[in-house]
């Protein structure tokens, strides 16, 4: 019996190695020649001219930039949250932009979590039902995930409040969990800690951090701190319109 179990067991851990080297050669996120103006009175101004940009899963990489320079502009549109002029987006080999609005929706729930500035959680719902929100929508809620993600992000005594009862920091650390809830293949941040003070923000990041490295997630975040900035693997810088290493 193990006999003949064993080659085949031999070849079915042949095809997941192999399968799973294929993921990490193969990008989860290719940005390629992705333009973007904006209708202005004075006529269209090109905010993104031309930018390309791969992420694998697992990586993490911080987009740097003058204020100004398209940083919000990308995460929005990477994010499926508005449309490109021109370009490519392939999330795990799909174009959004030839994607239906549905479907568009469907993989900004399942695929990619987003972490605003500005917290952004729901004023009426409690901690533990802003916490689901996402998950819930995308028919994804795992309770046993949500109660490691709310141990894991030091919510435990707070999950009965409301947002206006918490400090900026705890504010953040539930939008991370809310993102994270759905376990998507890429998390976006704009800004994470723009809005909270410096060991408020550290301690977002960390949790940020390992809570990315703990799920596998891919991990895009929009700063103006180098400090920050140096926490993650890759630096991009936007100029003019297009990326420059930094
Ligand atoms: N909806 C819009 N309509 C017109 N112009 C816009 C719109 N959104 C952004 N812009 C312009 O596009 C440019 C890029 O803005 P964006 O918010 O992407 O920059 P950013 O690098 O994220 O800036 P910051 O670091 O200050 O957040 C700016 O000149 C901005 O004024």
């Amino acid at each position: 019996m193990f006999a003949r179990k064993g080659p085949r067991l031999n070849v079915s851990l042949v095809r997941a190695a192999k399968a799973h080297a294929d993921t990490l050669a193969s990008p989860l996120l290719r940005v390629v020649n992705l333009r973007k103006s904006y209708a202005t009175p004075q006529g269209p101004q090109p905010v993104l001219r031309g930018v390309d940009l791969s992420l694998r899963a697992g990586e993490t990489l911080a987009l740097m930039g003058e204020s100004g320079s398209g940083k919000s502009t990308l995460l929005h549109l990477v994010g499926a949250l508005d449309h490109a002029d021109g370009g490519q987006i392939l999330l795990d080999g799909v174009d959004i932009a030839v994607l239906s609005e549905n479907a568009r929706a469907s993989m900004r729930r399942e695929k990619i979590g987003v972490v605003f500035q500005q917290f952004n959680l729901v004023a009426s719902l409690t901690v533990a039902e802003n916490l689901a929100f996402q998950a819930r929508l995308a028919g994804r809620y795992d309770p046993d995930w949500q109660m490691r993600l709310t141990q894991r992000l030091g919510l435990e005594k707070l999950v009965a409040r409301y947002p206006e009862q918490l400090s900026g920091g705890q504010q953040q650390r539930v939008a991370v969990g809310r993102a994270l809830a759905v376990r998507p293949k890429l998390l976006l941040a704009d800004e994470p800690t723009g809005n909270l003070d410096e060991m408020a923000g550290d301690a977002v990041m960390g949790l940020t951090l390992e809570l990315v490295a703990e799920t596998g997630c891919a991990f895009l975040m929009a700063t103006h701190s180098a400090r920050l900035a140096a926490r993650l693997e890759r630096r991009e810088t936007l100029v003019a319109g297009a990326l420059a290493r930094a």
